[in-house]
């Protein structure tokens, strides 16, 4: 039977963009687009030792050597014996001496073989599989990777030139993507999900199946012919560290609408406040895109140097890698410290909220005194807005903030005197947590957010039992 996926997306092709993938029917949000098992799965190039069969952290006590190649895995003859962990096995017993790890716990230079191995391994197992994988985009590989004569020497290959392992080194930097299922995650890559272009506001959702198949969603509605994209870096950056990033691990300048918005969708997730009293405006420069020499308020005449902007926003930066965004009153203070200089809905400012909404809200709801409360009420509301604005694709985010504030929201509800208000809020609630739950509904049990779906189920019925009660 044809997949229903199939049709609705088509490859297409420009010389700016390179391959791209464009709706060819109208899809609406939460719809699923594309399901497809990856094409090679394997540890991250730089890892502690970790088992080459299901991917756990491995140490003296639980490792134990393969038999055959010596790589370390966890369990007994299943571990061993697991097609996972075939390709490298097959290839280093080849060489002919086995592979020796004797210290956990610190990266293992051996690891950044293993999943090209398994990469390079599939032209012998799975012709159809290569073909794929050899179609993709490669970039000359990374100079942290091993040479690929020196991959080819230590392994002793003889069926692959040394020009297909520095393709496959290069296809795994371009299409890699960061599979959370296990700890440490691992490096995974797609076929038709490797032609998905990037945008900083992107319109599709990634997310994973427990068995590591790739799901594509749609976060809002598309239209037949629209580009369908994902965001290759973390939206909650700002703008120049996004695109800096992004020249940096793909080469490429984003000129996106969001990059081409200075306010960033009326976020203004890089707007700093005008030092001019008693104005209240907020600063930009024209654009981000050509180079920044000054920033204007939106209020008041005043123009500031760059130069200046960037020294004050690199000291807070500092300030923000050295702080321990693990303490909540730390995070209170930075937060009252800068409140005068950025804007509220800064990209820094939002980094710490998102940290504090995090702290506040993995205590016990009835624990927290009425100002933490209502600071988690006004976080999760605004983090709300944020996220819908520039990043409606992140529905792992959005879902966990929609469940936090319903229940920030409710047990502030429950500590007020009034009854009526109580189950007006019970009843809003609840269809927040409605939204919260089909945000949800895609992510896999291995992951927090599809266990917390589920959760958020068996809350919504208690909440249906306490408002029928009340009828
Ligand atoms: C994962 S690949 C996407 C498929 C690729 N276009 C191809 O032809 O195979 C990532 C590469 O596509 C290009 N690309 C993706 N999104 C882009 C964008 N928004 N602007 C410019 N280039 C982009 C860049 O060359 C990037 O390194």
């Amino acid at each position: 039977m044809e997949s229903p996926f199939k049709v609705a997306l088509q490859l297409c092709n420009d010389a700016s963009l390179g391959r791209y993938l464009v709706a060819t029917r109208p899809l609406s949000p939460g719809e699923i687009i594309l399901k497809e098992p990856p094409l090679v799965r394997g540890p991250f190039l730089h890892t502690v030792p970790v088992c080459l069969h299901c991917g756990k952290i491995l140490d003296n006590t639980s490792s134990r050597p393969c038999s055959k190649c010596g790589w370390p895995l966890c369990g007994g003859e299943a571990c061993e014996n697991s097609p996972t962990h075939q390709p490298e096995c097959v290839l280093t017993t080849a060489k002919g001496s086995q592979i020796n790890i004797k210290n956990f716990g610190i990266p293992h230079p051996n690891y950044q073989f293993v999943t090209i191995l398994r990469a390079l391994h599939l032209k012998q197992t799975s012709p159809e599989t290569w073909r794929k994988l050899m179609q993709l985009q490669a970039y000359p590989i990374s100079m942290n990777i091993a040479p690929p004569n020196f991959i080819c020497n230590f392994f002793k290959l003889k069926d692959w030139s040394e020009g297909e392992v520095m393709k496959i080194c290069g296809i795994l930097t371009v299409n890699g993507h960061e599979l959370p299922l296990t700890h440490p995650p691992q490096l995974v890559v797609y076929d038709r999900a490797s032609y998905l272009e990037h945008n900083c506001r992107a319109n599709c959702t990634k997310t994973f199946t427990d068995e590591g198949e790739i799901l594509l969603i749609a976060s809002e509605e598309i239209q037949e012919g629209d580009h369908l994209s994902i965001c290759y870096t973390d939206p909650f950056w700002g703008v120049e560290n996004r695109r800096q990033h992004l020249f940096q691990t793909k080469e490429f300048w984003c000129i996106c609408d969001r990059c081409d918005d200075p306010s960033e969708f009326g976020t203004h997730l890089n707007s700093i406040k005008c030092p001019n009293r008693p104005c209240d405006g907020l600063l930009l420069p024209k654009s981000f895109l050509q180079e920044v020499s000054a920033w204007n308020c939106d209020k008041c005449d005043g123009i500031f140097s760059n130069n200046n902007i960037s020294l004050l926003l690199g000291k807070i930066g500092q300030e923000l890698a050295k702080m321990p965004k693990e303490d909540p009153k730390v995070c209170k203070q930075f937060l009252k410290k800068h409140e005068k200089v950025l804007g509220p809905h800064h990209f820094y400012m939002v980094d710490v909220k998102m940290a504090l909404s995090h702290m506040l809200a993995s205590q016990n709801f009835e624990d927290l005194s009425e100002g933490d409360l209502k600071l988690l009420l006004q976080i999760t509301g605004e983090l709300r807005m944020v996220a819908e604005k520039i990043a409606p694709a992140e529905r792992r985010f959005l879902g966990l903030i929609l469940y936090r504030f319903a229940k920030a929201s409710i047990e502030m509800a429950r500590r007020g005197e009034n009854l009526e208000e109580f189950y007006s809020t019970l009843t809003k609630s609840k269809e927040t947590l409605m939204e919260a739950r089909d945000l949800l509904k895609n992510e896999p049990s291995l992951l927090q957010e599809g266990r917390m779906h589920l959760q958020i189920g068996l809350e919504m019925k208690l909440i249906d039992d306490l408002l029928t009660k009340n009828k």
